[in-house]
């Protein structure tokens, strides 16, 4: 295959990719959901298609826009790669590093083309650059090596190997001509054939890494509330098990406190959802405030709250419920269109040897709704006693 159509191959891929991803963007607004992981991505492919038809044009189009824009354009989209591989593997720091090797690239490139270096010095920087760009996006892929899957390494050693190609056939460019009795042509089809499969392996790396985010999200999401951030039911149940457990040994007890927001349904009714969602969240920060790190908050659903209080005995429980119950009271809450003041009625119990998830909570639920049939806003503990309004 020659030159040429290594180059057509390459912005043809890349612009396949721009459609897909064009269309990818245009059904997740449609279904509510704005792609706002792929953009980097994107740019990185629109950039690489550009240049790869510049290229492709060379000896047609003016010189200028086929040797020093079209590669300064690739060196943008090679760096673009490497960044969005770093946003998937969760590092957006990339930009510190990556833009300003991306200046010194394009600076030397074009600075070597206005001072007449010879081709191969082009070339070597050209190589240079892109190598170091596939080295950094194949270093996103290799942070997880150790726990990593095959795949995934199979494409870091892949995306390394292609680097050094790459990086030799710019040295190679270096030498005086004729020395290894190599064809030069031979030479620049290993280069271009390597920058094809770095555009194939870069895409499965890019793929591999979004699945692996997306997986990790669905699996939060399963034990953690996505308005609050604190674990959700299933989540603080996780949480509890161990301590149940431990409940049946001897040693200081573990509480549980369970919270409900009062007459929550009328902030709904009378200010919305949204400002109804605010409540929710400030609720949660102002618990998390009156709590020890190693006590542990959860979101059991709509406006009830649950609180496990490691080594806590039923008397200091109902200490920090109290103290919660006050700094409910205290804070208003400022929403679009009010100040929304709250109360919470709250039910505490410790855990018992003979405790199972469902006994427990029967039993912090009853003290829940002793406080709220004494009135709201207080705490009961389970002995029924409300012992303080
Ligand atoms: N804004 C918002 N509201 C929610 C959410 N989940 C549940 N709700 C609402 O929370 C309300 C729960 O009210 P309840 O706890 O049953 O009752 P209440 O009005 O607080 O009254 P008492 O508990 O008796 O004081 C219902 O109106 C639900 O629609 C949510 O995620 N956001």
């Amino acid at each position: 295959m020659d030159i040429k159509t290594l180059q057509l191959a390459l912005a043809l891929g890349n612009l396949s990719l721009c459609a897909a991803l064009f269309f990818f963007g245009l059904e997740a607004r449609r279904s509510g959901n704005p792609a706002r992981v792929h953009a980097t991505w994107a740019w990185a492919k629109q950039c690489q298609a550009v240049a790869w038809l510049l290229l492709y044009f060379r000896g047609v189009l003016p010189d200028f826009l086929t040797i020093p824009f079209a590669n300064a354009v690739l060196f943008a989209g090679f760096a673009l790669d490497a960044a969005a591989l770093w946003e998937q593997a969760g590092r957006r720091v990339w930009r510190s590093h990556l833009l300003p090797a991306l200046g010194v690239a394009i600076g030397m490139y074009v600075g070597a083309w206005l001072l007449q270096a010879p081709a191969g010095m082009r070339i070597a920087i050209a190589s240079g650059a892109a190598g170091l760009f596939f080295v950094a996006g194949a270093a996103a892929l290799g942070r997880g090596w150790s726990g990593g899957t095959p795949l995934r390494r199979y494409l870091v050693v892949t995306m390394l190997a292609l680097s050094a190609a790459v990086v030799l056939r710019g040295l190679w460019s270096l030498l005086p001509e004729g020395v290894n009795g190599v064809s030069t042509l031979a030479v620049q089809g290993v280069g271009v054939g390597a920058l094809y499969l770095m555009m194939l392996s870069n895409a499965f790396g890019y793929l591999l890494l979004a699945r692996e985010q997306a997986q990790s999200e669905l699996a939060r999401l399963e034990v953690v509330d996505p308005l609050t951030d604190v674990p959700n039911r299933r989540g603080f149940y996780q949480a509890l098990t161990p301590w149940i457990a431990l409940a049946r040994r001897p040693g200081m007890p573990t509480a549980l406190i369970i919270l409900n927001l009062d007459q929550f349904k009328r902030v709904n009714d009378s200010y919305g959802h949204p400002a109804g969602d605010m409540v929710l969240k400030a609720m949660v920060d102002v618990c998390k405030k009156q709590l020890r790190d190693s006590d542990q908050m959860g979101r059991l659903g709509g406006a009830e709250f649950a609180i496990l209080l490691p080594r806590t005995s039923l008397e200091d429980a109902s200490m920090v419920a109290e103290r919660i119950r006050n700094a409910v009271a205290a804070l208003p809450v400022k929403a679009e269109k009010a100040i929304i003041n709250m109360t919470a009625s709250l039910g505490v119990t410790v855990i018992r040897a003979e405790d199972s998830t469902v006994s427990l909570f029967k039993r912090a639920d009853e003290a829940l709704q002793a406080a709220k049939q004494g009135g709201r806003n207080r705490v009961v503990e389970l002995s029924h006693q409300a012992v303080t309004n």
